[in-house]
């Protein structure tokens, strides 16, 4: 079933005509991917000789609720004009998602020593590889080809533990409060290091430098300190590391169990966040000896709504051209924000690209 409908809300009160919308309903957060086309292009565009569409011109957007706050998505929906037209999130569309990167540039990304790099998917050399959906829990699913993966590994230690942990041993009212917390954090003051241990040196016999965490939490197993003598800063700078590493160890386990060499990590846990990505592309290598890829994406949290987008009935995974990566991030109101940056940017839910849709 498609639904098209007239809406009067770009910033010049001309008609976006939205049509698709898909929705991933997850533990902790509901993602929306919908195709709004340029006003005045025609949702059946011609074709050439040989029966080839020329394709429709539009946007891409997406948008994030706390799934808690259900009623403010169907708030957004209804004043939007968007009309729930299929697409069930499920494991496959977390898979079928990654077709993205195969659409766009500058889509997935290495970081290490606080870069990004970003790495132009060849498509004949893109499987194996692991995915690992960071959600509320992770999933790590081995991908071999076009619609051929299995769930290989998971663990409930994920997202959600860290802003549930994070929420009540700070008393952050948000995950971006906590995320932020991070920054200013200290892991030495809670977490116990290598170096604690052997009087302030590397345990070189065995490979690990001083600076090695040796326990995470492990200093405050002290008898003298109580919660409020530990900086919220560094309970969420330890805690994000203890999940971050903890997730690209198990990882990297898994891509050894199956001999593959590339790990994607998804899920909107990562947020292109600066301290996570460090922590899992540094665990990745240091545990693989190098051998093993940690790799990021743009869009890593609309993994499950853009499966569900691409698999349209009309739609089959190819016909997605985004044509120039120009992201412009929106508000409910789909008003523009001319500080963003969009190859650094954090896309905090609300964003949209320029893209054409081919019909197949
Ligand atoms: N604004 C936010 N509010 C709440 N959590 C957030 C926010 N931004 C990022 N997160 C993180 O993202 C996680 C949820 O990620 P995601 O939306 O990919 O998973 P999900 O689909 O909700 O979970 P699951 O697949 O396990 O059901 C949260 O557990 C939290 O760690
Ligand atoms: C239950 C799902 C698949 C929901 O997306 C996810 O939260 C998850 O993979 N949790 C981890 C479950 C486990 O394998 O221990």
């Amino acid at each position: 079933m498609e639904h098209n409908r007239e809406v009067e809300i770009d910033g010049n009160s001309n008609p976006i005509q939205i049509s698709r919308l898909a929705l991933d309903i997850g533990g902790s957060l509901i993602k929306l991917v919908y195709f709004s086309r340029n006003s005045g292009d025609d949702e059946d565009p011609p074709k050439d000789k040989v029966g080839v569409s020329s394709g429709v011109n539009g946007r891409l957007h997406f948008a994030m609720f706390e799934t808690a706050k259900i009623n403010d998505c169907l708030q957004f929906i209804s004043a939007n004009k968007l009309l729930l037209g299929g697409g069930f999130q499920h494991q496959e569309n977390c898979t079928n998602g990654m077709s993205f990167i195969k659409a766009v540039n500058q889509e997935a990304f290495t970081y290490l020593n606080g870069s990004k790099e970003f790495v132009q998917i060849n498509h004949n050399d893109l499987y194996p590889y692991l995915l690992v959906n960071i959600g509320s829990g992770v999933s790590m699913i081995k991908v071999d080809g076009d619609g051929k993966f299995e769930r290989v590994s998971g663990t409930s230690v994920g997202g959600g533990t860290f802003w549930g942990l994070g929420k009540l041993l700070t008393k952050c009212q948000s995950f971006d409060e906590l995320l932020e917390l991070s920054h200013r954090g200290d892991n030495k003051a809670i977490d116990t290091l290598v170096g604690d241990i052997y009087g302030g040196m590397d345990y070189s016999k065995i490979g690990l430098s001083s600076t090695t965490i040796a326990s995470s939490f492990g200093k405050a197993t002290s008898h003298c300190k109580e919660l409020e003598d530990y900086k919220p800063e560094d309970i969420s700078w330890s805690l994000l590391r203890m999940i971050s590493n903890n997730i690209g160890q198990i990882s990297y386990l898994n891509a050894l169990r199956f001999g593959l060499k590339r790990i994607f990590f998804g899920g909107f846990f990562i947020r292109s966040h600066s301290y996570t990505m460090d922590t899992i592309a540094v665990a990745v290598h240091f545990w693989s000896k190098g051998e093993a890829k940690a790799m990021f994406l743009r869009h890593e949290g609309f993994l499950g709504a853009l499966g569900a987008f691409m698999s349209y009935e009309r739609h089959s995974l190819d016909d997605l051209v985004v044509n120039q990566m120009m992201p412009l991030p929106v508000n409910a109101s789909l008003g523009t924000d001319t500080n963003y940056d969009p190859l650094n940017g954090d896309i905090n839910g609300t964003e949209s690209i320029q893209c054409s849709v081919y019909r197949a």
